[in-house]
């Protein structure tokens, strides 16, 4: 049974925080605006940083803000069991994929069906599917001479950038620009709007769960 002080109830209302579970792979800018954005929220909080690259970023963000991490490998991840009884244990309720580059095995989507979503820097349904991340997207959006591109947040399912969409916002592709320019510009989008989306897809979620 973990203590109040793990479980880090809400000191006013003693009431469990609803526990998120970032799962990361690289620099994490959006991880940490999502833990910005819930440091002093009154019922949710980011509980555990997933990576499965040794030094990311993200792991230096996740110490320097005093949250736990769990850095993953491949067998048991694919082949095991998904780290769901890790992920159950420390009592995650939702994930949440920033820039995570390997696809979530069966295991974790059946044990987390519906509590997953995901940020695709992408207008999908084009431009997502395997192959299909960081600088490779906007590259392909660049040859393909779009005129916008945008983000895609959407839930997970067993196929990659699949699942239904949850909200979606565009921003011009600029004469001249790069992979870079345009990642800038996506990033800026992403960090504005993911931090409120992941509130209001766990609100909606909690709200679902008590009218159950
Ligand atoms: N079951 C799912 N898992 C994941 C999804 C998903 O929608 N369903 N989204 C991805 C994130 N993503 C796009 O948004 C994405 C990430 C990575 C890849 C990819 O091709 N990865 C490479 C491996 C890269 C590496 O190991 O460095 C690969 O699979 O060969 C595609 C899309 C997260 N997981
Ligand atoms: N297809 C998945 C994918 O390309 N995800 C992208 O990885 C970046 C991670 O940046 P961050 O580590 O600074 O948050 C983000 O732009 C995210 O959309």
């Amino acid at each position: 049974m973990r203590t109040e002080q793990e479980l880090n109830v809400n000191r006013e209302s003693g009431v469990e925080k609803y526990r998120i579970a970032i799962f990361a792979s690289g620099t994490g800018t959006n991880a940490h605006k999502i833990i910005q954005h819930f440091k002093t929220h009154p019922t949710i909080e980011v509980a555990l940083i997933v990576c499965n690259k040794p030094g990311a970023g993200v792991l230096s963000i996740a110490e320097n803000e005093g949250i736990p991490t769990l850095l993953i490998e491949k067998e048991p991840f694919f082949r095991g069991d998904g780290y769901v009884p890790e992920l159950q244990n420390a009592g995650i309720q939702f994930i949440v994929l920033a820039g995570f580059l390997w696809k979530i095995p069966q295991s974790l989507i059946e044990a987390y069906r519906l509590h997953i979503i995901n940020i695709h820097p992408a207008l999908l349904p084009k431009y997502g599917g395997k192959g299909m991340y960081g600088a490779f997207v906007h590259t392909a959006v660049l040859a393909a001479g779009e005129k916008e591109s945008g983000i895609t947040i959407h839930f997970v399912d067993e196929h990659y950038d699949h699942g239904d969409v949850i909200f979606q916002a565009t921003c011009l592709v600029e004469p001249g620009d790069t992979p870079e320019s345009l990642a800038s510009r996506i990033h800026q989008l992403e960090h504005q709007h993911f931090p409120l989306i992941v509130e209001q897809v766990i609100l909606a979620a909690q709200q679902e769960t008590a009218t159950k």
